[in-house]
């Protein structure tokens, strides 16, 4: 059984960027530089941007957090996004999800400029995604993508179940794992919240990419022996044995079905910091594509 170590190869991949910026130091060229919007206090999402920006920091990017209060209207946030989509200093930038009630997400989303979506999350970003064409691929099913990648893990011909439709992981990744080419080939099959008798569909899969956010949902007797394992779940569950009073848990029954699994990513280190590495690496490809006008 392999560990998918999304940890150290997120590592390896925020080096290798960090020896690109490097260069551009040297040659006085100037650094790919990302904002992060974040509206509210939501303890998670706040958590999340701070990692962001530190590994901005960590890579020699410059980053910008922009904090807006819980209660600001969508008209005020659409404002700030007109103001970063014009301001010639900002590469790319991201909105942090979720946003509160009063604000229409799919409303913001389509307001950042395609150029500058890093997040990939913008309908022209995301129709390029499913018609092969170059672009931001949305952060998480890019890292996941890359982890398959650095493992050589063969998914060609294979059948793989994504369990969820988010718009951010579940069906992206469904698009990609079907794409022509590596990591892709798949036969791939799409659950959620209607499906019908999902251990029949997970027990027949090769690879399970599992984006659902329950505890512990994934078990051994849903998965054949062999199966590679990729958990994108993070549920924060509380536990005051721990110092910041809770622990972050996957979707999957990591401890039984580890042992059936050839491949699996464990939570805390396995998606979620690779998540963060491809965000980086998109912010490099819109420093680069502004460098070059957006030609190309
Ligand atoms: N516009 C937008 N883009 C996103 O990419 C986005 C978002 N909104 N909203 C929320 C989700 C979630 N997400 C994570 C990023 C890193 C970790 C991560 O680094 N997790 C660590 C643990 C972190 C912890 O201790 O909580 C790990 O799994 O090892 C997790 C989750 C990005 N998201």
């Amino acid at each position: 059984m392999t560990i998918l170590d999304g940890k150290k190869v997120s590592n390896d991949i925020k080096n290798e960027i960090k020896a690109e910026v490097d260069k551009m130091k040297a040659n006085n060229e100037k650094v790919p530089h990302l904002a992060a919007v974040i509206v509210g206090n939501d303890g998670a999402s706040l958590t999340y941007v701070g990692s962001k920006v530190r590994a901005c920091e960590r890579v020699g990017f410059e980053s910008t957090m922009v904090r807006l209060s819980n209660t600001t209207s969508e008209v005020e946030l659409l404002d700030k996004i007109e103001e970063l989509n014009n301001n010639d200093d900002i590469d790319g930038f991201i909105i942090q999800l979720p946003l509160p009630d009063q604000i229409d997400t799919q409303k913001v989303l389509m307001a950042v400029h395609p150029d500058k979506d890093v997040d990939g999350f913008h309908p022209t970003n995301f129709g390029k995604m499913a018609l092969d064409m170059s672009t931001f691929i949305p952060a998480t099913p890019f890292g996941i993508l890359e982890l398959l990648d650095r493992y050589n893990v063969d998914t060609k011909g294979k059948h793989t179940v994504v369990i969820g439709r988010s718009h951010i992981v579940g069906r992206p990744m469904s698009i990609l794992m079907g794409r022509k080419g590596f990591p892709g080939n798949s036969t791939v099959t799409l659950t959620h919240s209607h499906t019908k008798n999902i251990t029949q569909i997970t027990s027949q899969a090769d690879i399970i990419i599992s984006a659902l956010g329950v505890p512990n949902f994934l078990k051994a007797e849903m998965v054949k022996d062999d199966a590679v394992i990729i958990d994108v779940g993070i549920t924060r569950v509380p536990d005051d044995s721990t110092e910041k009073g809770y622990r972050i848990t996957g979707d999957v029954d990591f401890e039984n079905v580890s042992k059936k699994a050839s491949h699996i990513t464990p939570v805390p280190g396995g998606v979620g910091p690779m998540t963060i590495a491809m965000l980086l690496k998109n912010t490099l490809l819109a420093r680069e594509r502004h460098r070059k006008g957006y030609k190309e």
